[in-house]
């Protein structure tokens, strides 16, 4: 089925809370809710942290470019990115037709949250220390690539999600 695409990306950090908010966002637009690394594990047999560690980066970009130009046009609710997928190469300019969302937060907030190293095994041996250079790396892409940024700090996802909502911009 080929829709008019996503009425809402959401992008940010690995654990910034792009699949808590974009389910509820998805919700209470009575869409239905996509998380982009849900597809690449079904399309490549693995969890997507894990195909990280497997393949290397590199590849891992290629493979999320690849998909995500398939995965775009098929999906017209909320769309939740994997953490690294605006930064790979190409996908800034397939996300331009869409309403995309930065979820910031910041190191000390991000390092509180739950189940961020299970879940993101090359984070390893020092995840502090790679959150901080990852942050700093890729902030200015995600602001670069979205519409709007939404601050995560501290707050309730309620709250959060009545940001995103107010920031969609009308397309
Ligand atoms: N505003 C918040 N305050 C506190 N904890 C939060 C908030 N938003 C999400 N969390 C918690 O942080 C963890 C990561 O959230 P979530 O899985 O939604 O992030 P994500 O951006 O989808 O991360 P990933 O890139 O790993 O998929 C979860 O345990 C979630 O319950
Ligand atoms: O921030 C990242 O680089 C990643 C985040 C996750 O969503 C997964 O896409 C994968 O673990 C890589
Ligand atoms: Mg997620």
């Amino acid at each position: 089925m080929t829709t008019n695409g996503p009425v809402l990306v959401l992008v940010g950090p690995p654990g910034s809370g792009k699949s808590t908010i974009g389910r509820m966002a998805a919700e209470r637009l009575g869409v239905g809710f996509r998380d982009f690394d849900d597809d690449m594990a079904a399309e490549h047999g693995k969890e997507a942290g894990d195909l990280v560690v497997d393949l290397g980066r590199e590849r891992f970009q290629q493979l999320e470019h690849e998909l995500l130009i398939r995965v775009l046009p098929q999906h017209d609710g909320v769309l939740a990115l994997g953490g690294g997928t605006p930064t790979a190469p190409g996908v800034p300019d397939l996300l331009k037709p869409y309403s995309v969302v930065f979820l910031d937060v910041d190191l000390d907030h991000l390092l509180k949250r739950e189940g961020l190293v299970a879940l993101h095994p090359w984070l390893l041996p020092n995840p502090r220390a790679h959150l901080k250079q990852m942050l700093a790396d890729r902030r200015p892409i995600y602001t670069q690539v979205a519409d709007a940024t939404v601050e995560t700090n501290g707050r309730d996802p309620q709250d959060i999600l009545e940001d995103v909502l107010a920031a969609m911009p009308v397309r």
